[in-house]
């Protein structure tokens, strides 16, 4: 067998399967840092903190949209897909972005939102003013509000109906989310074109690939619920089979909110293969779930369900990310028990979520956030970080919509937190000022001070989770065990023998949800008798029994990444 190093710096290193080994990390343009003076953060702000995002281990940053936009929903209200809002930066400046990103072996992937544009889209001025003209059937126009019944509503909290009456045409536009945001009509085979024409526009750019916004709702049924109609997935097939033949190497990203037999549909199979990944949404409430219930049994439910995907297709899973913590993948029990935990003042609700940011959530506890990330770093798919997450930033229930958790970064004591030199009245939106999460104390700059921090904890478990090939690549199998508040799951990976460090590995992950320590037996009939070593440390814990038994004890809210077989093991400290 021959071991190649990978390719090493400057540049990308060759890897098929990049995004299924890949920490994520999502970053706002707008939120990052302002390099101009002029209040708002922008690309080159981003380029100025690759140092940093290279330093904590992020393999590839996932940017929402920066694009042209009246900013009504965070830029997913799109004006023109092909410019870059001017106070963001230009075309130049994203080509320069990709350029040093790629420098580092790091990679881009830009959002999408391929289902609707803004009003103030040049497609859809045309298209109200001139229904006979190229524009006229870019949208989902009716004369009635009456079409597809069974069609629900997403933004609960704003809109009544998925139909707004437009006053010029005199007709009905369809938008499944907001008023402002009319759905583009995939009926029209130029939508199809002018979609293709823009993800060509931005693959000529460099990006390596695309988030797939809210991308179950391309088609609209009277019989369906418009949520994955298989026209739906005849067009993603067409665009995926596309990006192979002329972009090989990019990937699609499914942002579908779905179990995972329906969302596993969104990768379709190897013959006919649809994104490269999807967000698992169904296992995220859960661990908010266990973390207070001190409850495991959700989370084995989940992860004991198999769903089937494509040999070379992955999972994104996150904690929490730009939108609310959203709690549609959870039965009404269970909702009602999340609201009364996590959002206790209605403020901080949102449609059906929860509109608040990691560190508040879990209590600023460190036990929690650190339970979290083992979680989030260990279960099967690749982790998206939310950008300030990492210093347990906290957030502004006062701000409106989603905006509570899309402050500027904390990077320093300074002014503004060191995100802009403007005038403070002048910034986006205010820095968190909060008593536990002012910016003074939850910074950067305070983090990379303390050896202790949140931060250098996060940093040391990513790099320790790179140097192990089976959290990206390896397969996932729930454990018995007898009690209620402990979940315990093997990652194992049969190598590829490809490259060096390619080997295979077994890694036996044990969580404890109880707020007391606990004493646990763990079954794993497959590895009896096996020797185990921590992962950090490399400190040899109790074998194995040769019946499948392992007894061990845990302190509160706490967890182990333990090594299986092998006395070799020497431990992944960085
Ligand atoms: O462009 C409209 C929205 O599209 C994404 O929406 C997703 O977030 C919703 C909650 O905010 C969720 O309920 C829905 O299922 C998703 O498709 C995007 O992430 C949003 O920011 C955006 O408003
Ligand atoms: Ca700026």
């Amino acid at each position: 067998m021959t071991f190649t190093a990978p390719i090493q710096l400057p540049g990308l290193a060759l890897d098929p399967q990049w995004y299924r080994r890949a920490v994520f990390y999502e970053v706002m343009v707008r939120s990052f840092l302002d390099s101009n003076g002029d209040g708002a953060g922008d690309l080159q702000g981003v380029v100025q903190k690759l140092d940093y995002l290279q330093w904590l281990g992020i393999d590839a940053l996932w940017l929402p949209p920066f694009f042209n936009s009246p900013l009504k929903d965070g830029g997913y209200d799109v004006q023109d897909f092909k410019s870059i809002l001017p106070d963001f930066g230009t075309l130049d400046e994203f080509r320069d972005l990709v350029t040093k990103v790629h420098e580092r072996n790091m990679r881009v992937v830009i959002d999408l939102p391929v289902n609707h544009t803004s009003d103030a889209h040049e497609w859809f001025q045309q298209s109200r003013s001139d229904p006979d003209g190229p524009y006229g059937d870019y949208y989902v126009w009716r004369d009635t509000d009456e079409g597809y019944p069974n069609i629900r509503v997403i933004f609960v909290d704003t809109e009544e109906s998925n139909w707004t009456f437009d006053a010029e045409r005199r007709q009905f536009f369809f938008h499944r989310f907001f008023s402002h945001q009319p759905d583009l009509n995939y009926e029209n085979p130029a939508v199809h074109e002018a979609m293709f024409d823009t993800v060509r526009f931005w693959l000529d750019l460099g990006v390596d690939g695309f988030r797939l916004d809210a991308i179950p709702y391309l088609y609209e049924t009277e019989e369906g619920n418009g949520e994955g109609e298989p026209a739906t997935h005849d067009f993603i097939r067409k665009l995926r089979a596309m990006v192979d033949a002329e972009y090989p190497g990019r990937v699609m990203i499914a942002e579908a909110n779905q179990w995972p037999t329906e969302v596993a549909e969104f990768l379709g199979t190897e013959e006919d293969p649809e994104c490269h990944m999807a967000f698992d949404f169904p296992v995220m409430p859960r661990i908010f779930y266990s973390l207070r219930s001190q409850q495991a049994g959700e989370l084995v439910r989940v992860l004991s369900e198999h769903t089937s995907i494509p040999k070379n297709a992955g999972w994104g899973v996150f904690l929490r990310n730009h939108d609310e913590l959203t709690l549609e993948m959870v039965n009404e029990e269970y909702r009602q028990a999340m609201y009364g935990w996590y959002a206790y003042d209605p403020r901080m609700r949102s449609n059906i979520g929860i509109r608040r940011r990691l560190a508040p959530l879990l209590d600023n506890s460190r036990a929690e956030l650190e339970l979290a990330h083992a979680l989030l770093f260990s279960l099967q798919g690749s982790p998206f970080l939310y950008y300030g997450d990492e210093i347990g930033m906290g957030d502004n229930i006062w701000l409106p919509d989603r905006d509570s958790s899309r402050t500027p970064m904390q990077w320093t004591p300074d002014r503004n937190a060191g995100f802009s030199t403007a005038d403070p009245g002048k910034l986006y939106l205010p820095i968190v000022q909060s008593l536990v999460y002012n910016y003074q104390q939850i910074n950067v700059e305070a983090q990379l001070a303390q050896s202790r921090s949140l931060l250098h904890w996060i940093r040391n478990v990513i790099h320790v989770r790179k140097g192990h090939p089976t959290f990206g690549l390896g397969t996932l199998r729930v454990l018995q065990t007898n009690h209620e508040s402990v979940l315990a799951f093997v990652r194992e990976y049969e190598g590829s023998g490809t490259h060096f460090g390619d080997m295979p590995e077994k890694v036996l992950c044990v969580f404890s949800f109880a707020h007391n320590p606990v004493a646990v037996t763990i079954t794993d009939p497959e590895n009896p008798g096996e020797a185990l070593y921590d992962l950090f440390g490399g400190g040899q814990f109790p074998s194995i029994g040769d019946d499948g038994s392992l007894h061990l004890t845990l302190g509160t809210q706490s967890f182990y990444w333990l090594h299986v077989g092998g006395a070799h093991f020497a431990g992944g400290r960085v």
